[in-house]
């Protein structure tokens, strides 16, 4: 099938692999994946960047970080400024995921500075939005997603809303194993591409790139992207082994 907006696929290893594990990973990888049709994007955290970008030098797989801080500098004891992704090879960052919403107190308003600031540096964000197993229950996905992008992409120009993917990922399918029916995922995503054309133009809307994640697997990739809103997914457990993501990139 051929999808009207290019594919990205990304892998969040979320808190796993030392250097050296990456280090392996990566060698396999551009071993046994090189595929131009779909954008590929590997997120490992930060201590593997370095590793990560001496071995996809020469190859056509993407850099993406898991977090970002919003200032350029100062004292922000621990935090990693998008200067210092950028300088690392980074092109994409993760922004807003549940976990860091749920953990880390990351609330709207923290997550729309931290887009600009990735956008303003040269970087693209990969921003998460998604609703709760209760939102869910009490029907309020809708809701809750059409919040969390008005609040999230706020004061972007028409260029910069053309840099930004998004990720739909409902809280409830995120490591559980139970992931949305293709059909509900295909529906809220296209919710969220009206939502966009709402706030800003068909155009901008009809342009970007909005993936779905939560338990995304070799075995149920294909069914997302034969959905003709979904345009690529976003990873968790299943990038962490070269097969499997490379069985997805390749769905
Ligand atoms: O949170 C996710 C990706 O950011 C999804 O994780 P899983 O694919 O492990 O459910």
């Amino acid at each position: 099938m051929v999808k009207k907006r290019t594919p990205i696929i990304a892998g969040n290893w979320k808190m796993n692999k030392t250097a050296n594990e990456s280090k392996e990973f990566f060698e396999q990888l551009t071993e046994n994946l090189s595929v131009d049709e779909v954008e590929t994007v590997v997120c490992p955290p930060f201590t593997s960047l370095q590793m990560a970008k001496e071995k996809l030098a020469g190859s056509s797989i993407k850099l993406g970080a898991q977090n970002v801080h919003f200032e350029e500098s100062g004292a922000y004891t621990g935090e990693v400024s998008p200067e210092m992704l950028k300088d690392l090879g980074v092109e994409y960052a993760i922004v807003g995921h549940s976990e860091r919403r749920a953990m880390f107190g990351e609330d709207d308003g923290i997550i729309n500075k931290k887009v600009l600031a990735v956008l303003k540096s040269g970087m693209k964000p990969i921003l998460c939005i998604g609703e709760s197993l209760e939102d869910r229950e009490s029907k309020k996905t809708e809701r809750i997603c059409s919040v969390q992008i008005e609040r999230g992409l706020k004061g972007l120009t028409d260029q910069q809303l053309k840099n930004i993917v998004i990720a739909y990922e409902p809280v409830w399918a995120i490591g559980t194993g139970k992931s949305a029916t293709k059909e509900d995922a295909n529906d809220t995503i296209g919710f969220i591409r009206k939502t966009i054309e709402q706030l800003t133009s068909k155009e901008i809307a009809n342009q970007m790139r909005i993936q779905y994640g939560g338990s995304v697997k070799p075995e149920n990739i294909s069914d997302y992207m034969a959905m003709p809103e979904i345009d690529g997914a976003l990873v968790g457990g299943a990038s962490l082994k070269v097969t499997s993501f490379v069985d997805i990139v390749k769905f």
